[in-house]
């Protein structure tokens, strides 16, 4: 398998190159089981922020959860917001939004319980994620922050896959490049 050689929080790691499609191979930069990685992102990712700046920390599972528990750690908050890609029966009258990523075939659907909708309403909330790459994991959570009556105030991630690091609506600690099939960049 080939893999691509990327450095990021001061770190390096190998990352495997898989298939999306014939003509698009990614990078799959896993945070899970990395506590090492989680850590300096997560640290990196602060030094970004302003800490006034906004009121809560939030993601959609799964990826990126140690890393907005630990940049919620670090930085001492006590309460931070995780959009499920299921509903769950302890979640009172859920909203919901459709989401459709880069590795995931199909749609799926991100839920927020009332009760953390609550807290959202008129709040300043930070979008986090392990990596941005078509925008619509972003997108989705934005809609859902919306819905809830938030307001988006910043929108940060490990890496910026792609067109992506063209983006200048979000803050990123990488450029991720898109590969073909022999391992090369696109
Ligand atoms: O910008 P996008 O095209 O939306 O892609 C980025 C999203 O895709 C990946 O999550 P994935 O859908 O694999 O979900 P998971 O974290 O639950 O594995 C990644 O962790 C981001 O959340």
């Amino acid at each position: 398998m080939h893999t691509y050689s990327l450095k990021v929080a001061g770190l390096q790691r190998e990352l495997p190159i898989c298939k999306v499609t014939d003509d698009l191979h990614i990078g799959a930069f896993i945070c899970f089981g990395d506590a090492e990685l989680t850590v300096a992102c997560a640290k990196a990712m602060l030094d970004l922020l302003e800490p006034d700046s906004y009121d809560y920390l939030f993601t959609a599972e799964a990826k990126s959860i140690p890393l907005i528990h630990e940049m919620a750690r670090q930085s001492g908050a006590k309460k931070y917001f995780i959009a499920r890609k299921g509903q769950k029966v302890y979640m009172p009258n859920p909203i919901h939004v459709e989401d459709k990523s880069i590795t995931t075939v199909g749609t799926q659907r991100l839920f927020l319980g009332s009760d953390d909708a609550a807290l959202i309403r008129g709040k300043r909330i930070v979008l986090m994620d392990d990596v941005i790459s078509t925008g619509g994991s972003l997108l989705a959570m934005e809609h859902l922050v919306e819905l809830a009556g938030g307001t988006v105030v910043d929108r940060i991630a490990v890496l910026a896959e792609g067109a992506a690091a063209q983006r200048k609506d979000i803050k990123f600690l990488a450029p991720l490049p898109v590969f073909n099939a022999d391992g090369t960049i696109k």
